[in-house]
């Protein structure tokens, strides 16, 4: 099995996950390719007993890798998406961070969860991804489509901005706002969740339009088929305003049209079959958890 595996940073943990990780790849046959810089600071941590090779961008990660392992966080888990785009390499996450919504490993269940990655018992869970496009805008590596969510937000002011949607052409509202957020199943249990959306199983084909503490009182979060093309403009007391790709910003002038759209491709997220979305629910949203019932 060809192996990549990603990680953002070198923690005190990060020792015990990689040892335990190829304890269970020993008596397999397994390629492995590191990330460059991570590599590098497990490298000069004397962790490693052989020599691999590394990815240092997206081009570099070959469409042959049959898995690639995301060492972290959330955070970690959607830079990983910018990586694999639309190689079909599903992603597994292994949580060395806080909430770890994504990154559904936990550190003490790697040597009974990795192993079912070479038996074939995991499942695949395609995720939808948004896609960003104006005029003008420079298309870098991963800064063009989100796994979580596409959100508008005020710059360098405390006031209000206006942010105009059209739904296939269709003049659907003017949100007096904070920001307006665009998300997709996925990060519908992210910041869309903290806002007051609604929660979206990964399988359905919808998207939901949520306000960031929106004036009008009778702004509601929105669900949408997948399928729409939104077109989104901003106006307010500033030139320019902020738009985020899950974790990565931009700044663009008010007034610019942005059009916003289902991508070609989907990340193909890993999911074993005791850790389904709905327990993850029960897990890390401690649904359930109240015994007063
Ligand atoms: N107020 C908020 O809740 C808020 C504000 C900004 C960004 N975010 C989220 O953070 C993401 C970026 O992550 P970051 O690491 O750069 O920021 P970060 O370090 O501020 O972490 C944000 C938190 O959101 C959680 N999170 C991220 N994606 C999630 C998902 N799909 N389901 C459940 N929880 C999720 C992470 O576990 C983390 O605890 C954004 O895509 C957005 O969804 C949330
Ligand atoms: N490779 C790693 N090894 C050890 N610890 C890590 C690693 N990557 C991340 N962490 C820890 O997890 C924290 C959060 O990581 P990351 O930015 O990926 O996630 P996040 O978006 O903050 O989400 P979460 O709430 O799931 O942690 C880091 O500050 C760090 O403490």
């Amino acid at each position: 099995m060809r192996i990549a595996v990603y990680g953002q940073y070198y923690k005190d943990n990060t020792e015990d996950i990689i040892e335990k990780m190829f304890a269970v790849f020993e008596g397999h046959t397994t390629e492995v390719i590191f990330e460059a810089k991570f590599y590098n600071a497990i490298k000069e941590k004397g962790l490693l007993k052989e020599e691999y090779a590394t990815f240092s961008n997206h081009e570099e990660l070959d469409r042959r890798f049959d898995m690639l392992i995301s060492i972290g966080g959330d955070g970690t888990m959607l830079r990983s998406a910018t990586y694999v785009r639309d190689k079909n390499i599903p992603v597994l996450g292994i949580n060395a961070g806080r909430l770890g919504f994504l990154a559904t490993v936990q550190q003490d269940e790697i040597e009974t969860l990795l192993p079912l990655i070479f038996e074939n018992k995991y499942k695949i869970s395609p995720r939808t991804l948004l896609s960003l496009d104006y005029e003008g805008m420079e298309k870098e590596a991963g800064l063009d489509f989100a796994l979580n969510e596409i959100t508008v937000s005020r710059k360098d002011t405390t006031s209000m901005i206006t942010v105009e949607v059209k739904l296939n052409g269709d003049y659907l509202n003017s949100y007096w706002a904070d920001g307006l957020i665009i998300s997709t199943p996925t990060g519908s249990t992210g910041y869309s969740l903290s806002c007051g959306g609604p929660l979206l199983i990964p399988e359905v084909n919808s998207l939901v339009i949520t306000p960031i503490a929106p004036h009008n009182l009778n702004a509601r979060p929105l669900v949408i088929p997948d399928d729409t093309e939104l077109e989104l403009k901003v106006s307010g007391r500033e030139p320019q305003h902020l738009i985020s790709l899950d974790s990565r910003i931009l700044t663009v002038d008010t007034e610019t049209s942005f059009f916003i759209k289902k991508t070609g491709f989907k990340i193909n997220m890993v999911e074993f079959p005791d850790e389904k979305f709905i327990k993850t629910l029960r897990k890390k949203l401690l649904w359930g958890e109240d015994k007063r019932n």
